[in-house]
């Protein structure tokens, strides 16, 4: 009763400081795009060419389903010798990279659950036009399409000795319009770097994620990138108003637009938003930025039941309408992980259940009455237990690490099953309680978070090491789970090398036929992130 007493008085008193007076080779040509020099990073030579043939519908499951991460044979690409790397150190000095230690962090994904063999990697594009013109037999995978290693599907990193373009060196922001608030920017630039330049003009990015301290706007873009942010300012399909592309055959597709409105034919970048490098290599990006918020507030909130947990957010939406910028939420293990794994605290009493909210405004007096209000409601009519509020950056960025850090705190606990499942919200923890009693004591943690505005859950089981017959208890089920709900097996991290093959459970044949098609028609030698998003049988 008493520990009642004092969860309530620190709502109370965290109430009290919202009150509303507180504020809260030898050729020596380059080729550039309209604006950018273009100056990336690659990897090489096939010899022939891919056939996309279309297919009926297939569900894996039991025997026929390969392994997530299974690679299928390599393609007979050719392979890179000591000539062609001779040749491409003597035209690009500096930018044609072979060094053992800078290879083996860039063959392998940070999760390191997928590992490539590259021997080569370039911080140049003119490699990437020389594979494509005179060899005219390339294949690269592209941190350009990519998340910098940053990604959990295996999009980002070789399977073989493909020749990896990296995108880092591209990093200049090109145009700010203050008063549209639209940045075009070079695919190279790390997603924090971009947020500070405009947090000094009074904007932000309307993308936020845990890895945003390395990832890049083009990797972002590439696997549309979902985030803490989507519930507010919506997907990347929406921001990004412009791309500028390096097809396959070295083109260069200047749909660098800086327009709201182009409703001139076919909207072509949306194609390579979300394609992982399969389709082109994005080279610059322009994108609709939010203005910044004047005020900001956080608040950390537990539930005792996952139907609580629904009803404050149904309530959170009404109450705090144009102001709630992000509802998130973690599970008792989460926590128990980043208390064991990451020493970090949790700041309110033990629960089922840990909400994150942020709202986003213009007037911290009137944010702060109805967050208030808000917070009043959801305590009176208990469907909240304890919770604590900041309004300093400090506290503010503490409350959200106890949601960002999940991810790392699991990579402490030991090897880690990843989903990323789209479910209609209301079922979003259905399929954690299902998954454990399903596994029983095969696992070692199952695990729930996520992205509860979007209906996106986080699942993720560990076990002391890889285990396939854990691997085997999994999947099909959870894609089986997901099906039946018409879920989405990849909410928001793409299908790269480990999801590609359970494509189906998500899309009619006619539709992975038809990506097919595109990839044959784009890239027709199949050079461009090969073993990635589409499944094996479209070969
Ligand atoms: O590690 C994961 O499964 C999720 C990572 C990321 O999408 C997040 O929302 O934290
Ligand atoms: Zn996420």
């Amino acid at each position: 009763m008493a520990g009642i007493f004092q969860r309530s008085l620190r709502l109370r008193t965290a109430l009290r400081h919202l009150s509303p007076q507180s504020p809260q080779s030898p050729l020596s040509w380059t080729v550039t795009g309209r604006h950018t020099p273009l100056d990336l990073h690659c990897s090489f030579l096939p010899s022939t060419s891919r056939q996309f043939a279309v297919c009926s519908r297939k569900l894996h499951t039991g025997a026929d389903r390969p392994s997530p991460a299974a690679a299928p044979d390599r393609l007979p690409f050719s392979r890179i010798t000591q000539e062609d790397l001779a040749f491409f150190r003597k035209i690009l000095p500096g930018r044609a990279v072979t060094d053992p230690d800078l290879l083996e962090s860039s063959n392998v994904d940070w999760l390191k659950s997928v590992k490539g063999e590259s021997e080569f990697t370039s911080f140049h594009l003119k490699i990437y036009f020389l594979v494509v013109i005179i060899f005219n037999s390339s294949i690269l995978t592209s941190s350009a399409g990519s998340r910098g290693n940053t990604g959990l599907v295996g999009g980002s990193v070789p399977v073989y000795d493909e020749i990896i373009l990296s995108t880092a060196l591209m990093n200049n922001i090109l145009t700010f319009d203050s008063i549209s608030g639209i940045l075009t920017c070079q695919a190279g630039c790390v997603l924090e770097n971009l947020s500070l330049y405009l947090e000094d003009r009074e904007y932000i990015m309307p993308l936020d994620l845990g890895a945003k301290g390395s990832c890049h706007i083009g990797g972002n873009v590439a696997t549309n990138a979902g985030g803490l942010r989507l519930l507010r300012y919506g997907s990347l399909r929406g921001t990004v108003l412009g791309l500028e592309v390096v097809l396959a055959d070295g083109r260069v597709l200047d749909c660098l637009a800086t327009l709201r409105k182009d409703n001139t034919g076919y909207d072509l970048k949306q194609l390579f938003i979300g394609s992982e490098g399969t389709l082109g290599v994005i080279t610059s990006v322009s994108i609709l930025c939010p203005r910044k918020p004047k005020s900001v507030n956080v608040v950390f909130l537990g539930c005792e039941t996952f139907e609580q947990l629904l009803k404050t957010f149904q309530l959170s939406r009404g109450m705090l309408g144009e102001i709630l910028s992000a509802f998130e939420f973690l599970d008792s293990e989460c926590m128990r992980l980043l208390n064991t794994h990451l020493k970090l605290r949790n700041p309110i009493s033990d629960c089922p259940f840990y909400v994150v909210i942020e709202t986003s405004g213009s007037d911290s007096t009137h944010d702060g009455e109805k967050l208030h209000n808000f917070l009043e409601e959801a305590m009176t009519s208990s469907l909240v237990t304890d919770g604590t509020v900041a309004t300093e950056d400090s506290k503010i960025k503490a409350l959200w690490s106890m949601r960002e850090r999940v991810t790392e705190a699991l990579t402490h606990d030991g090897f880690t099953y990843k989903y990323d499942i789209s479910l209609p919200v209301e079922r979003i923890y259905q399929l954690v309680t299902d998954m454990r009693e399903h596994l029983g004591n095969r696992a070692k943690s199952v695990v729930g978070y996520g992205h509860v505005g979007d209906g996106n859950l986080h699942l993720n089981v560990t076990s002391p090491a890889k285990d396939p017959a854990l691997l085997a208890a999994i999947e099909p089920f959870v894609y089986e789970w997901t099906a039946s709900c018409n879920g989405s097996i990849s909410a928001e991290h793409g299908l790269g090398l480990k999801k590609r093959n359970y494509i189906y459970y998500s899309k009619p044949s006619q539709a992975v036929a038809l990506m097919g098609n595109i990839k044959a028609m784009l890239d027709p030698k199949g050079i461009l992130n090969p073993y990635k998003t589409l499944p094996d049988d479209l070969k």
